[in-house]
């Protein structure tokens, strides 16, 4: 296995609370990687720094073996890394396959795909076509014409991650990506996830608070808290773990279900 991301002993601070302190990881190439931990531990931060939304004091960020400590969010989207958030970030007032239009322009832009003027009737029918593939990879081909405001929840979310899957990325970066569902919501994302990652080889590196949803889907574990990792493993190494027992002790992660 290769290393696609590594975080190398990184410090960020907001004023004087030292939210991550000395954090390092790898993730490996295809794999699946969860990084969990209790409410304000820093998982939402180390997200931030890994996808460049914030910047941070000390260590470095490197992606497929080049440095992006100081590169904005927006190349090291273009070099490869999608993400999600939280709360769906898309245009509420056009359609689903609006959004996914706009998403496959931005992306064909930043990486110089565009063609020359004499090309584009055949650009059109190249975007339609990609367009489409994403509307059935996420299972929202029936709602193409469907403004966005008006989808589910878990709709939303499909979209949002048709919208990262446009940017044709390497890794996948999902913070929280089952957070305010109902529970069947919660099990179709997972299972979005899961048909995404075997049908693309994606790496996927996510937060979450459903152990449900991370003993499915994950490799490797790493826990936060604190702003420190306390264990990083396979989910058996990890629930073995004494600090995690203590963290966690009594909670979910000792019921759910691999
Ligand atoms: N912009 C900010 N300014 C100041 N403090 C912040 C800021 N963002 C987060 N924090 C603080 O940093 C700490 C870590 O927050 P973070 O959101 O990374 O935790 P988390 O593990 O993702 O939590 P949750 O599981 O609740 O989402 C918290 O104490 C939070 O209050």
């Amino acid at each position: 296995m290769t290393a696609i991301l590594s975080v190398e002993g990184v410090d960020k601070s907001y004023g004087t609370h030292h939210i991550l302190k000395s954090v390092s990881l790898t993730v490996e190439d295809g794999e699946t990687f969860a990084v969990i931990g209790p409410n304000g531990a820093g998982k939402t931060t180390l997200f931030k720094v890994m996808t460049g939304e914030i910047g941070f004091e000390r260590g470095r960020i490197v992606y497929d073996g080049r440095d992006v400590s100081r590169a904005p969010a927006h190349e090291r989207a273009r070099l490869g890394m999608g993400r999600t958030f939280q709360v769906a970030r898309i245009f509420p007032d056009v359609t689903v396959a609006d959004n996914l239009t706009v998403a496959v322009e931005a992306r064909r832009r930043s990486r110089g795909e565009s063609a020359p003027a004499w090309y584009r009737v055949a650009t059109r029918a190249d975007i339609r076509a990609e367009v489409e593939a994403r509307l059935l990879d996420v299972g929202l081909a029936d709602k193409a014409a469907v403004e966005a405001k008006f989808l589910s929840h878990g709709d939303k979310k499909r979209l949002e991650f048709g919208i990262a899957l446009a940017g044709r990325p390497r890794i996948l970066m999902l913070d929280e990506p089952t957070a305010g569902m109902s529970p069947t919501d919660r099990i179709a994302t997972a299972d979005l996830i899961a048909r995404l990652r075997a049908e693309t080889g994606l790496t996927v590196v996510m937060t979450e608070h459903d152990m449900d949803v991370i003993f499915g889907l994950a490799d490797r574990i790493l826990v936060m808290n604190y702003g420190e990792i306390i264990a990083v493993g396979s989910i058996e190494e990890v629930r073995a773990n004494p600090l995690v027992r203590e963290v966690y002790l009594g909670q979910e992660i000792y019921h759910a279900e691999r």
